[in-house]
């Protein structure tokens, strides 16, 4: 089993495969891409044959280029779910006092944006691909900080000028195992998304109605631009199965259906919830 994570090793990302991939009896090789983009685009090309990408974090919600990437790729499969603490580090080889730029994912950076306000007010931010490529971009420098992981510091041979430094003491981000292969329907949670046919009042309310009738409970809803309209919307919904009819399921997306333009089915899958 081939599987893409966002590279280079010491991310979040790479803690989360390990785990999401801890149960399989094949062989693994993980795979680093650069860029959540490249990660889902290594499955989707079959250089790979299951992904693992960040979908929602506690603090800033959605990942909005996993959500995109789900919706454009429909054979896309959720295989299994991981709620994982996030616990950021300011890492460097100099002191905080000569740090001038601080470099990290954006999620990352956005995390820990009251402790950089308060700590680092005048510092130069700069986005990258991930929080490992930060703390390799920094090693050797003593003006520049990295915000990453404790493994990060470890393998790029930075030391921690402080920890942690995520303003939310239970940040938690949820990763996802994708891979294409067979939707499975026996998990506590089901994940889907669709867009509407219609954009008149009411419609919305018929389409969540649905999983009234059926006695569905909604575990999130999120909505993402279909990127083709002004207005027009992409909704995304995770349905807990636990104490639901099997039957519901498909019950209820024959009653979505005709509501929708297009409407997609990731699949029902467990979470393993370390947070
Ligand atoms: O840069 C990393 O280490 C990642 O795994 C990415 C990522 C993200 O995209 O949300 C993962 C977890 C944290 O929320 C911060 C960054």
């Amino acid at each position: 089993m081939r599987i893409a994570f966002l590279g280079p090793i010491g991310t979040y990302g790479e803690q989360a495969a390990h785990e999401l991939v801890l149960e399989e009896s094949e062989a693994i090789e993980l795979v680093p891409q650069k860029g959540i983009s490249a990660v889902v685009e290594a499955l989707v090309n079959d250089s790979c044959t299951a992904a693992v990408v960040p979908v929602e974090n506690s603090v800033e919600g959605g990942v909005t280029t996993s959500l995109d990437a789900l919706w454009q790729h429909p054979d896309l499969c959720i295989r299994r779910a991981l709620i994982m603490p996030i616990r950021h580090a300011l890492l460097s080889n100099g002191s905080l006092a000569d740090i001038s730029e601080v470099l990290s994912h954006p999620q990352a950076l956005a995390q820990c944006n009251q402790w950089l306000i308060r700590h680092l007010p005048n510092v130069l931010q700069l986005p990258t691909h991930s929080t490992a490529e930060a703390a390799s971009m920094v090693a050797g420098s003593n003006f520049r900080a990295a915000i990453a992981s404790k493994q990060a510091a470890k393998d790029h041979r930075l030391n921690e000028l402080a920890y942690p430094i995520n303003d939310i003491a239970g940040n938690c981000t949820r990763f996802l195992l994708l891979d294409k292969g067979e939707r499975n329907w026996s998990g506590p949670t089901a994940s889907m998304a669709f867009s509407l046919q219609s954009n008149v009042p009411g419609a919305l309310l018929k389409a969540l109605a649905c999983f009234a009738r059926r006695g569905l409970n909604m575990s999130r809803i999120e909505s993402r631009p279909s990127k083709r309209e002004m207005g027009e919307y992409i909704f995304f919904v995770d349905l807990d199965l636990s104490k639901a009819d099997r039957l519901a399921i498909s019950q209820v997306v024959q009653d979505l259906v005709p509501l929708c333009n297009n409407l997609t089915m990731f699949g029902a899958y467990f979470t393993k919830d370390l947070s």
